[in-house]
């Protein structure tokens, strides 16, 4: 185990515990049980999880929503037990749910907010905000008259009204349509290109894959693997190769070629491991069986594939 936070990171934490009192006669819950983690500054992280891996109880102790039992954190170098009031400020949460305030307009709303984290007056950049947001035109509509996608926006505009350089984004496009989805994504690559480091929780395993360079993978409260994206795809040493034949394939034309299979499109698979097996052989292998190939192209494992190795691979 590492034993000290890291104050370089944008997020460090080191021996994270928490447990859930059970309620009377119900054992405790142990939702984290010693989370090391360190997020680079200036990244976009992806925190992947399967549902109750304790992604959320994770987030709601750096935010100081939720006490932990263990452990220790800091967020921009500030410890969040010794100097909780800049811990605080150096994060923005955007929540899951949509609770936005509808009496408010998003201008009221994002001065509300700002006076809540004791932004000064002549320091709040409300209009900025709305403006980067692309709300900037709603500024003074009813927030119960903004589409799902500007209510969204809205929740990410008042996360940033103190100006943090940590950004969380718990399921930010759950329940949304896909061009929402592309708008919420542009977003978070704008606040990255501005330099905010952005964590996002997901369920999907696409959108870490666009979006995240990063990736850490939580299961049963303990951390199982953090890597830049590209490394923990390549550490999987697993590929496919599709070939498309000239001819038809008959039963029996690939008894030579273990683990070549053809399926219901006609085209033969083969998977194989890049570290041990050069394309150049398999391409032997089927010319020795007679196969002559019209095209062919690789496939590489993606961050599925890695998240159920990591996850459910090591069920049951
Ligand atoms: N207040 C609570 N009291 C008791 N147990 C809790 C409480 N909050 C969460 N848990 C339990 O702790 C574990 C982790 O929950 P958590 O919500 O952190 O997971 P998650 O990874 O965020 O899941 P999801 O993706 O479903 O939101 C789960 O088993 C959950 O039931």
């Amino acid at each position: 185990m590492i034993v000290s936070i890291s104050p370089d990171a944008a997020i460090s934490a080191r021996g994270i515990v928490k447990r859930y009192k059970g309620a009377k006669g119900q054992e405790d819950k142990v939702a984290l049980k010693g989370i090391d983690l360190d997020v680079p500054r200036g990244s976009v992280f992806g925190l992947l999880g399967p549902n109750g891996a304790g992604k959320s109880t994770f987030i709601n102790i750096l935010a100081g929503l939720v006490n932990k039992t263990e452990g220790s954190a800091s967020i921009w170098g500030f410890d969040i037990d010794k100097n909780p009031r800049q811990a605080r400020a150096s994060i923005g949460v955007v929540p899951q749910e949509l609770s936005t305030d509808v009496f408010f307009t998003p201008k009221e709303a994002l001065e509300i907010q700002a006076g809540l984290y004791g932004v000064p007056k002549e320091k709040r950049r409300t209009m900025a905000i709305l403006e980067s947001l692309g709300l900037l035109d709603k500024a003074d509509a009813y927030v119960r008259q903004l589409s799902g996608g500007m209510k969204r926006r809205l929740l990410v505009a008042k996360a940033m009204v103190h100006d943090p350089p940590v950004l969380i984004l718990d399921e930010p496009t759950a329940g949304v349509d896909i061009e929402l989805r592309r708008q919420l994504w542009d977003q978070v690559m704008h606040l990255h290109e501005r330099g905010v480091t952005v964590i996002l929780t997901t369920h999907y395993l696409e959108e870490a894959q666009e979006l995240c360079d990063t990736i850490g993978i939580i299961h049963r409260g303990e951390v199982v693997t953090v890597k830049p994206k590209n490394e923990l795809i390549a550490s999987l040493d697993r590929k496919t190769l599709m070939v498309t034949p000239e001819a038809e394939m008959q039963p029996g034309d690939l008894a030579s070629l273990p683990g070549a299979q053809v399926k219901a499109d006609g085209n033969i698979y083969i998977d194989y491991r890049p570290s041990e097996t050069r394309v150049a052989d398999l391409l032997s292998g089927l010319n020795s069986a007679g196969i002559s190939v019209r095209d062919l192209s690789t496939v590489e494992a993606d961050l599925e594939d890695v998240f159920l190795e990591m996850t459910y691979g090591s069920d049951g």
